[in-house]
């Protein structure tokens, strides 16, 4: 799925209006009917299913476009029965966007024919009862221009943040961004529409001094914005919804993007199927250089991996200390010993040893010592094969920048952002961090695989695939040798390197959410993601789980 800029779905916004034709304050009543639709019926919505209502929606609404759905989203819950709510317009200028002033005088009317209803029904009650009865729905509207006309937030409310969308241009200030500090400190189930105010959709500069709403849940229009997937952001998204308001599809498919976001069609796509007669010779294969005392369980997960994702043959280089341990966690890779019984120390007398592999992954529990370095250098120029480096591999090549002219064009390198940083160091915020990325990629001939709650993959010609599958309980020790096991067994299949990113990160994610699924996020461990390596693969081959 492409991934567009704000400026682009804006383009696709104007588009809609003008081709479908709709008019612009229909198409706002569209998308905060959709936004309705999930508050009302989401299984994630802090309202859920539960129209008698006892808490508060607090929904505070800008000038602009994005004010003007908060309005819209509460006429049309007050319509819905919904029974407490509170709008307040924020009057950070003197000027409305035409849409939003239209939907308050919209959203008086509602609220005077409410209060007459209101009325009647007590006074109906004064002349049978002589008492009024409690009013059954309440709706009003307030405006805020100044700290003093802040409301109080019980934890119990529930916000809608609608005070800024795209249209932000500069930091948010004054009263209004005092606004955003007070309702980030209440204890309130906030609900950003569109974006959490303050935060543009791509580059965000200086964010540790910016007020930017800390939303739990984001409704976003029709995708996710590039800033939604940095990790770094999701203190503001919160979880993410896609909320589709019907901007024209195929104008939307026609935008020029380098950024996607990875879905299970694009896997199913890009996934081969074992032809009936095939051989063990069909499926490559594989040589993993990997292994030290100590750093034996690094090995192993990454040659179980490898294994379980379907690769024809599998020999595993280690140290002498590493070959019981081997042969007996996984008889089916065949084991190499290195002369040396602590560490590798020599990978190949001759490169013509390297001939009969189809891929190569090195790093996995590798350790730095002096032999190893030297093996790891004598690795690297004999072979011009793309291959798979990971952990101590890449801090070996952080160490030894001048060995990046040996580096096989078209390699697949996953570091983590610790180990990102120490090969290309640092950027000042995330998005210059995915710039700096993708330069590395382009210059360096390389996929960069940069491992997170979202991966982030950089291709040699300056493409960007996210991969969001995965969750927390993979942040554990061994979880990213699993991932250089599966790379190393796509890559040696033949997919090409950049069929096994997507695919290798997604399917390590996928499998990662069925083992959190059946074991939870605690008790998960790395090895429990390679046993749901087959569920995966099933899951994508047959929509099976
Ligand atoms: N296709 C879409 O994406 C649709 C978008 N809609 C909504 O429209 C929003 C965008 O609307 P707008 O363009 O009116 O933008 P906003 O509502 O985000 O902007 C508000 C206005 O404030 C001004 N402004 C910007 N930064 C400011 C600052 N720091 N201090 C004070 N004023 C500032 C801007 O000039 C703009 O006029 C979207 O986020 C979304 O919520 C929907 O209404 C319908 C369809
Ligand atoms: N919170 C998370 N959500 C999703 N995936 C995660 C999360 N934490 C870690 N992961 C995944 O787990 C792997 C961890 O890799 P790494 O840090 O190299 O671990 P190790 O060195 O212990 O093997 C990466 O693929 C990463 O994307
Ligand atoms: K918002």
């Amino acid at each position: 799925m492409k991934i567009l800029t704000a400026e682009q779905i804006r383009q696709a916004d104007q588009y809609t209006i003008q081709n479908e034709p709709i008019s612009s304050i229909d198409l706002m009543e569209r998308a905060a009917s959709q936004c309705v639709d999930w508050l009302l019926y989401d299984e994630d919505s802090p309202l859920g299913y539960c129209f008698s209502f006892d808490k508060t929606l607090k929904i505070f609404s800008g000038m602009g476009n994005n004010g003007g759905d908060g309005l819209v989203i509460a006429r049309l819950l007050a319509e819905k029965g919904l029974s407490n709510i509170q709008v307040f317009i924020i009057n950070y200028s003197d000027k409305y966007s035409p849409d939003c002033e239209e939907n308050i005088k919209r959203l008086e009317k509602v609220i005077q024919k409410l209060e007459k209803k209101k009325n009647k029904s007590n006074k109906k009650a004064t002349l049978a009862t002589r008492e009024p009865i409690p009013t059954q729905q309440h709706l009003s509207l307030h405006y805020i221009k100044s700290v003093s006309d802040f409301p109080e937030i019980q934890a119990s409310d529930v916000v809608i943040d609608a005070i800024f969308g795209s249209g932000l241009n500069k930091p948010i200030k004054d009263f209004t961004a005092q606004l955003i500090a007070y309702l980030n400190h209440s204890k309130a189930q906030i609900i950003a529409i569109d974006i959490p105010s303050g935060l543009f959709a791509e580059n965000n500069e200086d964010i540790e001094h910016r007020a930017i709403i800390k939303a739990n849940h984001t409704l976003t229009f029709e995708g996710y914005k590039l800033a939604f997937l940095y990790d770094q952001n999701y203190v503001f998204t919160g979880k993410v919804h896609i909320v589709h308001i019907g901007l024209d599809k195929n104008f939307m498919g026609q935008q020029a993007s380098d950024l996607f976001l990875l879905t299970k069609q694009d896997i199913y796509k890009k996934l081969k199927v074992r032809p009936k007669t095939a051989h063990k010779g069909n499926f490559g294969h594989a040589l993993l250089v990997v292994g030290s005392e100590g750093k034996m369980g690094a090995a192993v997960l990454s040659a179980k991996a490898c294994m379980r994702t379907g690769v024809g043959l599998l020999t595993v280089h280690v140290p002498k200390c590493g070959y019981n341990i081997m042969q007996t966690a996984i008889p089916e890779a065949m084991v190499v010993v290195d002369k040396k019984k602590k560490s590798i120390s020599k990978i190949c007398r001759e490169s013509t040893d390297l001939e009969k592999y189809t891929a190569i992954g090195v790093g996995c529990g590798l350790g730095k010592g002096e032999k190893t370095v030297q093996a790891f250098h004598d690795l690297l120029k004999s072979t011009s094969m793309p291959m798979v480096i990971d952990a101590d591999g890449l801090n070996i090549l952080a160490e030894n920048l001048s060995w990046w002219d040996f580096v096989p064009k078209h390699s697949i390198l996953t570091p983590h952002p610790k180990e990102f940083e120490r090969l290309f160091g640092r950027a000042n915020n995330p998005y210059l961090r995915h710039q700096l990325q993708i330069a590395m990629s382009i210059q360096r001939q390389v996929f960069i695989i940069l491992k997170g709650a979202t991966t982030c993959i950089t291709t040699p010609e300056g493409k960007t695939y996210f991969n969001t599958q995965g969750n927390a309980g993979m942040a554990t020790g061994g979880s990213g040798d699993v991932l250089t096991g599966i790379l190393t067994s796509l890559l040696a299949q033949g997919y090409t390197p950049e069929e096994a990113c997507c695919i290798g990160t997604y399917l390590h994610g996928t499998s990662g959410n069925m083992a959190a699924k059946r074991l939870s996020q605690e008790a998960m461990i790395a090895g429990d993601i390679i046993k749901y390596l087959s569920k995966a693969f099933r899951s994508l081959h047959y929509g099976e789980g």
